[in-house]
């Protein structure tokens, strides 16, 4: 498998798949509320528009990244959302850096959005479609973000290698600059649980995929194949 790490700004055409990486924390964050029981996760464009999606739709649950804001229901911490009720919810999600990652490829073929914590099943979801070229938007820090490249190049190794090491890739996360601002509490709408949740190696046995639907960008849980299907197709 050909594997290309790329930060949101280089994104110039529309790759064929796409696996969006934010372990810090947009995609630990959308596992946890699919954990959570939430049914699917609209990622929202603008933190306008995320506002406007929730006055249009009032059961929906708004979360944006930084401090709790007016009109949003939640922010961007799993420390503080695995303790919330999502049974059948839509959850919209507007952050900096990984929900502007997904939206940046909606015209990729496949995209899947990952962290630590999905590594494993999107590794598995890649190979058991047999993808020989595999984009990874490398979403913080324009595309230098160590918890976002670490992760990448784990789930990459994952695809083409058995019994790849995760503890190096675990510590240069752990090493990251977020990883410092969320300790340090320079990040707000966190919890101090926040870095050793995003660093939990496949906590969730599912993948997360996105696609477009009546022209929103929903994103979804997504069963992985049984190890008997595990062979590319
Ligand atoms: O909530 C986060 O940790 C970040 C916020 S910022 O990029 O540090 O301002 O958002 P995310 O999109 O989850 O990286
Ligand atoms: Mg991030």
């Amino acid at each position: 498998m050909d594997s290309r790490f790329v930060g949101i700004t280089e994104l110039v055409e529309a790759p064929s798949v796409a696996v969006v990486v934010d372990v810090m924390r947009a995609f630990t964050v959308a596992a946890w509320a699919f954990a959570q029981g939430a049914e699917k996760i609209v990622l929202a464009e603008s933190l306008d528009e995320a506002l406007a999606l929730k006055a249009r739709h009032p059961d929906w649950a708004a979360l944006k990244d930084g401090p709790p804001a007016p009109g949003f229901d939640m922010v961007n911490s799993p420390g503080l959302l695995r303790s919330v009720d999502l049974r059948g919810r839509t959850v919209v999600q507007k952050t900096t850096a990984g929900t502007v990652g997904a939206l940046a490829v909606k015209e990729a073929s496949l995209v899947l959005c990952a962290g630590f914590v999905v590594a494993e099943a999107t590794a598995r979801l890649l190979r058991a479609r047999g993808s020989d070229g595999v984009t990874f938007v490398v979403t913080g820090e324009d595309g230098r973000a160590e918890e976002d490249l670490a992760c990448a190049r784990y789930i990459a190794r994952r695809v083409t290698g058995a019994g790849t090491d995760a503890a190096g890739f675990l510590r240069r996360a752990a090493g990251s600059r977020a990883a410092a601002e969320l300790a340090e509490g320079v990040r707000q709408g966190a919890h101090p649980d926040d870095v050793a949740l995003c660093l939990e190696l496949d906590r969730f046995p599912f993948a997360m995929v996105a696609t477009s639907e009546d022209s929103l960008m929903v994103l979804r849980p997504h069963a992985v194949p049984s190890l008997a299907d595990d062979a590319p197709i």
